[in-house]
């Protein structure tokens, strides 16, 4: 692209030798540089963007974005110096991409819990209307039929408008995209033009970066507030009635407010509610009236995130009464509360709850039919937000049985980990196993026919990560090999 037409949109401090007149791409990973490329140089929370100027030179940078003078020569390089490389970097990619948003329906998803179920739900109910769609999140970029994997929940702000022009470039129509708290606090998400933004619940978790819930929930507001001031186009704000951040959401966002909830009166409201093993029915109160809604979704957080989708449809143009016809054919989403398919005799989900509230959902999501004991393998993560491990113990602890173990050990100790947990456990049927295999086998050893078996924290993730690797994991295989083991003889 040509550097001083891509320059203009920004507020550019000084300009140290000549300008190339083109560039091949923008990065912001020294390690990613090739020939003729503009390296932004980024002040990370690990490191500062700034020491890999040189690195960026070795591998073909001909522009550096900087906010200081580095104390080097930069051989056949040009420094554009400017006051926010993150700022910047937001508004270089947007151009360097051609604004791809703008005539794409962005739809962002955020929450503690719920933004992949949310996103995902909502990506297959557009898609099987007919919409062509692209989908970003925990699990990757699904797009064009084929699903990429991200590193992030959240791309960085490069990673994003690559996606959006890409997406734009194949005709999607629908781009949902999850938005976790450090991609707002990141800025990852600056420079998009979301139509409609979602709001699914706010409880405690990613204390270790945010330090206080009013600092976290600040935070998430920040994609209300981003929703932004252009009136020619009408944009939405999504919020769960039943959480009292919604209304700090709705205060903070100039856009129109749909609500959705159970307990309060919302215009997406669910009444009637049966909860069954295999599928939960409810009424729905809509604004096109009233109608009987079926699901294989389980559990009442589903409820919720159904709620969410249903009125995304709903301001998308889409009729209720279609969008709870296309609800019907809709499976679980993958790893979060998903029945395992097996021949022994106990019930046996995935579930992907590494929240306090998470682990609560899914315990309350058994509870209508369970008849015997309920095994729960309850797991946290190593480097992570310690404060809410007894949190999750003590909600674990509904559970007639407990089993403590790692979902990913990072580089923390397991014995550590394990024993902020214990300090929340409320009773003492329970065991603390680091090994993840080991937890899931001892759990299935320890079952009964009839008993309930949830194995949380990781869903369907493939890996563990030990150290800074990661290594082939998979609950689900782990669990199907013990349950033909003990059951199938
Ligand atoms: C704490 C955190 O959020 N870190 C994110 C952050 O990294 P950082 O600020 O530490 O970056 P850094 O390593 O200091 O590097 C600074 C700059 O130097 C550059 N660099 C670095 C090394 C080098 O050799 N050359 C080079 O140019 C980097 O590319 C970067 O531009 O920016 C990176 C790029 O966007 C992210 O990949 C990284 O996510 C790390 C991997 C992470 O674990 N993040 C988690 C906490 C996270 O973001 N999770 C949420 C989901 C949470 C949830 O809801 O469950 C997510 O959206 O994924
Ligand atoms: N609306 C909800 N309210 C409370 N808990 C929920 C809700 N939706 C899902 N959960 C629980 O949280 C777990 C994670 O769900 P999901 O992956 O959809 O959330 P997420 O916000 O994308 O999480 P992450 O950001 O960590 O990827 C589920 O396995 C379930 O136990």
């Amino acid at each position: 692209m040509n550097t001083e037409n891509l320059l203009e949109c920004l507020h550019v401090k000084q300009i140290v030798g000549p300008l190339p007149l083109h560039i091949q791409s923008i990065q912001q990973d020294s390690r990613k540089v090739e020939d003729g490329s503009m390296f932004v140089c980024i002040k990370g929370y690990t490191v500062d963007g700034h020491h890999f100027i040189k690195d960026a030179i070795d591998r073909g940078a001909t522009i550096i974005v900087a906010e200081e003078k580095p104390d080097m020569d930069l051989p056949n390089t040009t420094l554009v110096i400017v006051p926010n490389t993150t700022k910047a970097l937001a508004h270089l990619a947007n151009r360097f991409y051609s604004y791809p948003s703008i005539d794409m329906d962005i739809i962002g998803v955020t929450g503690t819990n719920g933004k992949t179920s949310v996103s995902t739900l909502i990506n297959k109910l557009l898609e099987n209307s007919g919409r062509k769609t692209a989908l970003a999140g925990t699990n990757g970029i699904t797009i064009n039929g084929g699903v990429k994997h991200t590193d992030n929940t959240t791309c960085d702000v490069l990673g994003n408008q690559k996606l959006l022009k890409e997406a734009e470039d194949l005709g999607v129509e629908d781009v949902v995209m999850e938005v976790s708290s450090h991609g707002l606090a990141q800025g990852r998400v600056w420079g998009i033009d979301f139509n409609i933004a979602i709001f699914t619940n706010l409880t405690q978790d990613h204390l270790d970066y945010h330090q206080s819930m009013e600092q976290y929930g600040y935070i998430k507001g920040l994609l209300f507030a981003q929703l932004g001031n252009d009136a020619t186009k009408r944009k939405y704000a999504i919020l769960n009635k039943d959480d009292a951040w919604s209304k700090i959401y709705e205060n903070m966002s100039p856009a129109e407010v749909l609500t959705y909830g159970i307990s309060e009166e919302a215009d997406f409201q669910a009444k009637q509610i049966q909860y069954f093993e295999d599928k939960t029915l409810f009424t729905l109160q809509s604004p096109e009236g009233n109608y009987p809604v079926e699901t294989r979704l389980l559990g009442e957080f589903n409820v919720y995130n159904v709620l969410a989708a249903l009125s995304t449809l709903f301001v998308k143009g889409i009729q209720v009464s279609a969008a709870v016809n296309l609800l019907k054919s809709i499976n679980p989403i993958e790893g979060r509360m998903e029945k395992v398919k097996h021949n022994a005799p106990l019930k046996v989900f995935i579930d992907y709850a590494h929240t306090p509230d998470a682990i609560r959902s899914s315990i309350t999501s058994v509870s209508t039919f369970k008849r015997n004991r309920l095994i729960y393998v309850a797991g946290t993560g190593g480097d992570r937000d310690k404060e809410k491990r007894p949190l999750m113990a003590k909600e674990a602890s509904t559970a007639d049985i407990v089993i403590l173990t790692i979902n990913d050990l990072r580089n923390e100790d397991a014995t550590s980990i394990l024993e902020d947990m214990e300090q929340g456990m409320q009773h003492e049927n329970y065991g603390m196993i680091a090994e993840r295999k080991e937890a899931i086998e001892h759990a299935v050893e320890i079952s009964e026919p009839g008993d309930i078996l949830i194995i949380a924290g990781k869903g369907k993730e493939h890996y563990q990560i030990t150290g800074n690797t990661k290594h082939p994991h998979s609950d689900e295989t782990v669990v199907t090999e013990c349950l033909n083991r003990k059951y199938n003889k």
